[in-house]
């Protein structure tokens, strides 16, 4: 497959994690259960699974910040990691410029400026950080990340609160960011479908790991549909084509096929 090769052609034999058979419980109820798995330089693997499924207390088990009740974590020595949590509070009254907000992560002003420009959003240099979108703040987030130089970089849900087409885009920039540092990449995301072009492996979680490889081989496994089939179903319901039109009143005209399945949807709603 061309993406495949494209991506993979990044990817060194440089193990930069390892976790083997890692458990992990809280008050006695198990929520990573004997999970293992390996990140190389220059790979993306992207962690997804259901609410609750423990992708946030694995990022947890990588980061160092939580030791599993079972199991090893393995990092190569002096492994330098950029984060990106998940929630940032910041408190909306406080005057904080990106700028400001960026020194007190330790950089100086060229850093700064220079970490901006790799994730785009340099305009936001001055701007107070309350009034930033959704998508500037994730770059700015990212930005945040990437001060630290990092040869991993971990990723928590970095495309929420953006659009689709600023996922998409947010995407492509992480890809880019692997593609010009090096660094490997693990991410969680709750997205199927638009992050799929933009990771080597993906890892299903529901508190032990469901499936894991190569995007279009997880999307046609059994234990992923079986998490996630519903909603492919209703990406299929929207990525259906009209070939039709409706009159104000609802009426269907210049229908030139016979009826399938999604019409039958399609009809119920006049405005479709
Ligand atoms: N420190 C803790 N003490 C007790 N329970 C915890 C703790 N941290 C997480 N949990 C529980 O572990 C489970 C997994 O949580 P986690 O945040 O890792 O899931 P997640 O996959 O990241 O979920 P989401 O997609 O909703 O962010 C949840 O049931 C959560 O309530």
């Amino acid at each position: 497959m061309k993406v495949r090769s494209l991506m993979s052609q990044h990817i060194s034999d440089k193990t930069l994690l390892s976790l083997e058979q890692i458990s992990v419980s809280f008050q006695g109820r198990t929520v990573l259960d004997n999970v293992s798995f390996e990140l190389k330089a220059g790979e993306i693997v992207t962690l997804i699974g259901p609410n609750g499924a423990g992708k946030t207390t694995l990022v947890r088990v990588v980061l160092g910040l939580l030791k599993p009740g079972i199991g090893k974590r393995f990092i190569s020595p002096g492994l330098r990691i950029g984060y990106m949590p998940q929630k940032l509070q910041i408190d909306q009254t406080m005057p904080l410029t990106v700028k400001r907000f960026l020194a007190l992560a330790g950089a100086n002003g060229k850093e700064i400026i220079e970490s901006l420009q790799r994730t785009k959003v340099e305009h936001t240099l001055n701007s107070p950080i309350q009034k930033l979108s959704g998508g500037e703040m994730q770059r700015v987030l990212l930005s945040r990340a990437l001060l630290r130089k990092p040869e991993l970089l971990v990723l928590d849900e970095p495309v929420q609160g953006v659009d689709v087409t600023g996922q998409r885009e947010l995407y492509r920039l992480i890809a880019e960011l692997r593609n010009e540092l090096g660094c490997g990449v693990l991410m969680v995301s709750h997205d199927l479908h638009l992050v799929m072009a933009a990771t080597d492996n993906v890892i299903c979680l529901n508190s032990h790991i469901c499936c894991h490889g190569h995007p279009s081989q997880v999307t046609q496994h059994p234990a992923y549909l079986r998490l996630f089939g519903g909603e492919s179903d209703e990406l299929a319901i929207y990525s259906h084509h009209h070939d039709h039109s409706h009159t104000p009143d609802g009426h269907v005209v210049g229908c030139n096929h016979h009826h399938h399945d999604n019409d039958s949807k399609d009809s119920g709603s006049p405005h479709s």
